[in-house]
């Protein structure tokens, strides 16, 4: 069974549209969502959170409408705008505290191995963290309430070199133990190191949802790169 399903979600913009989109997200697989600077990243993900109301679509996670489902499901996926919206000035540990008594399934023994394994000290507070530290507090709180799928806008971006690769091995790490990770990015390497699966938007459509190398098969010449495909790609469509 497919852990989400988007059918057709249309949103209009003034200057914008969001047209038909349509995909679906596994178990234990990394779904890179790829797409230049506006071409409707966001907008999806905050659709697909009911932070933006679609104009049309369907949005069903676990089988499950999210409309008029959506706490229960809630419970069960981990995501992340971008938006910081904790209290900057409040301890990780304050912040924690909060979200266990918000989550049903939250495991303090789960919270205490990320928290070390990511490095993060809870005495901390949101301003004093790096933007890497930021994502790893995300990615902490929604594998302490045990969420199933993760959805991430850019987590990488902002990120070093480093902690850019240390995050996507954490991405794979996950996958490997059943989570179904989408994030969405504007970097293609962040593909080429961990996507199982690419999901292409271009100008408000979705160009292409495919395993990475069916992808490859698909689009990539000879001797090209992804990066190089998808330059060119993106090149085609803006003189089409
Ligand atoms: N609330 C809004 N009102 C009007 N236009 C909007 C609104 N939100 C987004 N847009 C427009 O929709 C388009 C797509 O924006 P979106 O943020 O979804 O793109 P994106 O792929 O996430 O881009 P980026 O990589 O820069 O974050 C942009 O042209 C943007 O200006």
């Amino acid at each position: 069974m497919d852990i989400a399903e988007i059918k057709n979600l249309t949103k209009e913009y003034p200057t914008f549209r969001l047209s038909d989109v349509s995909f679906a997200l596994k178990k234990g697989r990394i779904t890179g969502f790829i797409g230049r600077n506006g071409a409707g990243k966001t907008t999806t993900i905050k659709s697909m959170l009911n932070l933006v109301h679609p104009d049309t679509g369907e949005i069903r996670y676990f089988g499950m409408p999210l409309a008029g489902h959506e706490a229960e499901i809630k419970q069960r996926i981990g995501y992340s705008t971008g938006s910081v919206s904790w209290y900057p000035r409040k301890k990780l540990s304050t912040i924690a505290a909060v979200s266990k008594r918000f989550y049903l399934n939250w495991d303090d023994d789960v919270y205490q191995h990320y928290m070390k394994q990511f490095g993060l000290d809870e005495r901390k507070t949101p301003l004093e963290l790096s933007e890497g530290m930021k994502v790893k507090f995300t990615l902490v709180l929604a594998l302490s309430h045990k969420a199933e799928i993760l959805i991430l806008d850019e987590p990488t971006s902002g990120l070093d070199p480093f902690s850019r690769e240390e995050l996507l091995e954490i991405f794979t790490m996950l996958r490997d133990s059943g989570t179904a990770v989408f994030f969405s990015t504007h970097i293609v390497s962040d593909l080429e190191k961990c996507a199982d699966d690419i999901l292409y938007i271009s100008h408000g459509s979705i160009v292409a949802a495919k395993l990475k190398q069916a992808f490859r098969d698909a689009y990539s010449q000879a001797g090209e790169t992804l990066e190089d495909t998808i330059l060119r790609m993106e090149k085609g469509a803006a003189h089409a």
